[in-house]
């Protein structure tokens, strides 16, 4: 049988790596079945260091989108895919429509209806997430929280993070089915609770 793929999604700061942190130490979770954590960008790779290079520069964003793109295409590949073939739960540290929000947002000036352009791209061939959770923030608390946090990136500034906000709940309206909004400024044990029963509604 094929396992399922889980995503986790928000604006930078919104808590997604200290959930994940949890969540991999969940006895329930465990329960449900064999879990493969992976994340995007990835980590250690051709595709994945060409990304970091470029968000820590002033690339053309419409060629930053095929980087994070390509990048896409190799975790889909190399690990996504083989993974849910094996029956496994997948869960990945953002995804697709973080690239449909992030991007959207960069290309904004750039093309007509961004968002609709980048998720245009993936159709056809990325495997579909079953299931999303999106950790609702906003900007201002983000930006508070990343700024203790020393590395400071380009997309980390309030304005576009708005931007992008807005896109991921435009995301969210348009496949109602596949996403839960989360109140991130919950406390942690409260969202890892409502998330593990979701996860076990699906499976
Ligand atoms: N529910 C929460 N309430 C308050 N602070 C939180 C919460 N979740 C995470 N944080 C803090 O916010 C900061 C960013 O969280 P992190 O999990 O690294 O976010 P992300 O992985 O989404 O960038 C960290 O300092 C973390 O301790
Ligand atoms: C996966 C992905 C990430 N990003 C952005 C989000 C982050 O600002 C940055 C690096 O991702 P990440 O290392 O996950 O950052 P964080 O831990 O703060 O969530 O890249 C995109 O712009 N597009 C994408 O497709």
């Amino acid at each position: 049988m094929l396992g399922k793929l889980i995503t986790f999604e928000g604006i930078d700061g919104s808590g997604k790596s200290t959930m994940l942190a949890l969540l991999r130490e969940n006895a329930g979770l465990k329960n449900l079945g064999e879990i493969a954590f992976t994340r995007e960008p990835t980590q250690n790779t051709l595709t994945g260091k060409a990304v970091y290079a470029a968000i820590e520069c002033d690339v053309d964003p419409m060629a930053e989108l095929f980087l994070f793109m390509a990048d896409h295409a190799a975790h889909v590949a190399e690990t996504v895919r083989p993974n849910i073939a094996a029956g496994k739960i997948v869960i990945s540290d953002r995804y697709s429509d973080s690239r449909c929000a992030y991007q959207g947002a960069t290309l904004d000036k750039t093309i007509p209806n961004a968002l609709s352009f980048v998720k245009n791209l993936h159709a056809g061939w990325t495997i579909v997430p079953d299931l999303t959770f999106i950790f609702d923030l906003a900007p201002k608390d983000s930006v508070e929280r990343v700024k203790n946090r020393g590395e400071k990136t380009k997309f980390e500034k309030i304005e576009f993070l708005t931007r992008v906000r807005e896109n991921f709940m435009t995301l969210a309206k348009a496949e109602p089915e596949r996403f839960v909004i989360l109140d991130a400024k919950l406390p942690p044990a409260e969202n890892e609770k409502i998330i593990v029963e979701k996860i076990k509604s699906i499976l």
